[in-house]
């Protein structure tokens, strides 16, 4: 396991108070566009993207010592324990300097969310929801072609199951506080993009 953070600092490496941290969590079904749309949020609105998904096949890769458990994970459509995606996210927004994040298919389950809680005492300032009918996530995962173990109709199945049965209730945790921000993901991407534009017009800092 990888070193843990100083948990008598922020993230960004500074103390309680100094500054702070926007996190916004992205989430939605397998093939919802979360990706897509943080490249153009990215773009537009200053914020750093952080995927737990890509994070963790960049561990695969490196050689980790837990690349294997990693890789038989998501293969199997699971949700890697908490304590090593935490640990990808947090070293990530401590080397990023930003103080802006998108944090894209994370929290995906209870354990999840309550260990990011716990951990970094962060708490998200809302929850962009995309909102999307399985048959049309199935149809782009399946034409996705980024060559990923996970993107076959047998995982896609799993990856759909764990979503309704793990992620869901995550998305309901956070409607009851009032911070689901959803939007519908079933139109073409400029369309779902002027949507998301509204929702983040707070937060237009940069200057074209
Ligand atoms: N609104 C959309 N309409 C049609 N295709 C889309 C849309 N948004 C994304 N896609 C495509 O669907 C696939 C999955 O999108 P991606 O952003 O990787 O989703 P996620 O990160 O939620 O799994 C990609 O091939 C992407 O180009
Ligand atoms: N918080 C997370 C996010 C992803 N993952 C794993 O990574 C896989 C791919 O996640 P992803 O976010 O890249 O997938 P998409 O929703 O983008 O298709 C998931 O199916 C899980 O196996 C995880 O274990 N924990
Ligand atoms: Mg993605």
């Amino acid at each position: 396991m990888g070193t843990m953070v100083d948990s008598t600092k922020d993230v960004n490496g500074s103390f309680p108070g100094d500054n702070k941290i926007i996190v916004v969590f992205v989430l939605g079904g397998p093939g919802s566009g979360k990706g897509t749309q943080c490249t153009r949020i990215v773009e537009n609105f200053g914020f750093t993207h952080l995927s737990a998904g890509d994070l963790l096949r960049a561990e695969i890769k490196s050689g980790s010592e837990n690349g294997t458990m990693i890789s038989n994970m998501i293969k199997e459509g699971k949700i890697v324990p908490s304590e090593v995606t935490i640990n990808l996210l947090q070293k990530a927004m401590l080397e990023s300097g930003n103080d802006k994040f998108l944090i894209d298919g994370f929290p995906r389950n209870e354990e999840n969310r309550a260990a990011f809680e716990n951990v970094t005492k962060i708490e998200p300032e809302f929850v962009l929801f995309f909102d999307c009918p399985e048959e049309e996530m199935e149809q782009r995962l399946l034409s996705r072609n980024q060559g990923r173990d996970d993107d076959n109709i047998e995982t896609i199945r799993k990856r759909f199951r764990v979503f309704v049965e793990s992620s869901l209730p995550v998305v309901e945790y956070y409607d009851m506080k009032g911070k689901v921000r959803k939007v519908d993901a079933l139109k073409p991407i400029d369309e779902v993009f002027e949507s998301v534009k509204a929702i983040f017009a707070p937060f237009h800092t940069k200057v074209e």
